[in-house]
């Protein structure tokens, strides 16, 4: 069970599981082993109260850590309480607002983004989902501007799983929010957090500050780059939310799924279901023509989430036949071959293939993996006014670039991919020869690795090495208003040199350009959701450098994770 839940899955099916080579016998058998040796208990809804079996059976022959099962039937329990809350009445004043927000569409179809914003405007759990550029943030910042003019105190709260997700969340939303009127755009939140900081980190690990019995003091609370959230994770913002606060939950179905057991955004965002009487209100607030609606699901009988998703398609940012946009449907689609094909003829100057099949990267690998850092060099080299100014220039001409990867080791992994960038970066700026793993060297950039409260720093947050006003070597962090802060190197929590980064550590963030290395052979995660993740983290070029038949392999791959979040959500009275 710590196995499967160490690659992401939250219970096991007791066929699966009795098919193993180890245990061999019928899923019958096994059953009455575990319930006989009291091993396992049934949980028939629930566990006995204080029983102490370390595993759960449920009626579905799903098997669980103990743990594992109480967050999810925790967390199946508060989203359809709160998906289930009764709609919130919305004054036809809004009608105009919502008109002035969302100007008459040229194309065809319904306005989702000004459809999501009347489903939010009625229920406690909106669930929004869009692929890169598709508007999710435009259409939070209508909300907003929605639920301030009804309640001008109305308290909000902006966060993310990463620090990154959420400095991005907050700088896009300002943006976004630029044509809204003054008086509206002053409530808006002057901060976004990260899940961890929101919640309160205390020394125990996985307790958080606020909970059940000590709620965030928040009506709203908007989590941006929710596909990254696990599932205790999950189970701790729904416990620390008042009962009656909305939640905003933003993401992208086909992205990766957490690091961490469970894929619960995939599976709450998985269907967008309406009933009848929902569509007919959000056809009159929203100017909404029936006929545009008269497509959408409505089933017999309502289903856990009805009424809470909403997909949004279309992007903004580039066209669904530019490069990006035609590679990342293609991979949706699992059209590996047909991606190769156009790839290779170099149709589109924002999309590229290197054929590259050695064990180690190929010359022309290299030489793109060196000529993207080539401007973090020089911002290196340049002089600058003070300590500040060098490091906003040399976030500037990091940030545009980076290397990404599927795989740790090997010498196309991440391991190999940051020592051949040291090296390169080391001779280019004449440094002296390395002192051993991990010490702090000029322009060495590094990405935190721990939690640590203290400090301020988050896992996944990316600092650069560079001098104080004094010459000292500091580690510089970006701060929100757009200053930087610096730690000395020696008080950094673990962390790792992040001129190439895993595809799960790039998530919440985006790039000009994008280097894809692929591994020299298929590998288990190399899926489709990994490479659409890492496709879609580039805003401008993304080249893809490996072996055909590995990508090809990955495209038709698809992430499984073994849960029964859906099914417990559906089974709620
Ligand atoms: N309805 C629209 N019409 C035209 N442009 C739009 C529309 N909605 C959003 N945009 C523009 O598209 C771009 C992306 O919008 P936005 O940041 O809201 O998308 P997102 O889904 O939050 O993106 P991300 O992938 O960064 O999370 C922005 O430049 C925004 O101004």
């Amino acid at each position: 069970m710590a196995l499967a839940a160490s690659e992401g899955d939250v219970c096991l099916p007791l066929a699966q599981l009795a098919q193993d080579e180890a245990i061999a016998c019928t899923a019958d058998v096994l059953r009455a082993n575990l319930l006989e040796s009291g091993v396992a208990v049934l949980a028939a809804p629930l566990p006995p109260r204080d029983c102490a079996h370390p595993l759960v059976l449920d009626a579905d022959d799903r098997l669980y850590l103990r743990r594992f099962f109480d967050l999810e039937q925790r967390l199946a329990a508060a989203l359809v309480t709160r998906a289930r809350a009764p709609a919130q009445a919305v004054p036809p004043t809004l009608r105009t607002t919502l008109d002035k927000l969302f100007k008459p569409r040229t194309t065809p179809g319904p306005d989702w983004q000004k459809l999501a914003v009347a489903l939010a405007l009625q229920g406690r759990l909106t669930v929004i989902s869009g692929g890169p550029g598709t508007g999710k943030t435009t259409t939070v910042a209508a909300l907003l501007a929605c639920l301030l003019e009804l309640t001008p105190t109305l308290r909000i709260a902006l966060a993310a799983p990463t620090g990154k997700a959420a400095a991005r969340m907050l700088e896009a939303l300002r943006a976004r929010a630029a044509d809204l009127p003054a008086k509206l755009r002053k409530r808006l939140p002057a901060e976004a957090h990260t899940l961890h900081r929101l919640l309160g980190v205390t020394p125990v690990a996985g307790r958080f500050r606020h909970h059940a019995g000590n709620p965030l003091a928040v009506d709203v609370l908007v989590v941006d780059e929710a596909s990254m959230l696990d599932l205790a994770l999950a189970t701790r913002v729904l416990d620390a939310l008042p009962p009656d606060a909305r939640l905003i939950l933003l993401g992208d179905k086909d992205q990766l799924a957490a690091v961490e057991a469970g894929a619960v955004f995939a599976e709450l965002s998985a269907a967008r279901v309406f009933s009848a009487h929902t569509l007919e209100q959000l056809a009159l607030l929203t100017g909404t023509p029936a006929q545009a609606l008269a497509d959408l699901p409505t089933p017999a009988t309502s289903t856990a989430l009805a009424d809470s998703v909403v997909w949004l398609t279309e992007s903004h940012r580039f066209r669904h036949d530019s490069g990006i946009g035609r590679l990342a449907a293609n991979i949706n689609a699992g059209e590996g071959t047909e991606a190769l094909a156009w790839l290779r003829g170099g149709e589109d100057a924002s999309a590229r293939w290197i054929d590259d099949e050695g064990a180690r990267p190929s010359e022309a690998t290299l030489n793109a993996m060196e000529a993207g850092y080539a401007p973090y060099l020089a911002a290196l080299r340049a002089p600058a006014v003070d300590a500040q100014a060098r490091a906003a220039a040399a976030f500037a001409a990091f940030d545009r670039f980076r290397v990404l990867v599927a795989v740790h080791e090997g010498g196309r992994g991440l391991v190999a991919l940051n020592a051949h960038l040291e090296r390169v970066l080391r001779a280019a700026l004449d440094l002296p020869p390395e002192r051993g793993p991990g010490h702090a060297w000029l322009g060495r950039p590094v990405i935190v690795l721990r939690n640590d409260a203290l400090l301020g720093l988050y896992n996944g947050d990316i600092g650069l090495c560079l001098p104080d006003d004094s010459g000292m070597l500091m580690v510089f962090f970006p701060q929100p208003g757009g200053s930087y802060r610096c730690i000395a190197p020696l008080r950094l929590p673990a962390h790792d040199t992040a001129f190439a980064l895993t595809v799960h550590k790039s998530q919440g963030s985006e790039f000009e350009e994008v280097l894809l290395v692929l591994p020299a052979k298929p590998v288990r995660v190399l899926t489709r959701e990994l490479l659409y993740t890492g496709v879609t983290r580039a805003a401008r070029q993304v080249t893809l450098a490996g072996p055909a038949r590995v990508f090809a392999a990955g495209c038709g791959l698809r992430t499984v994770r073994l849960s029964g979040l859906a099914a417990r959500m559906s089974a709620q009275p």
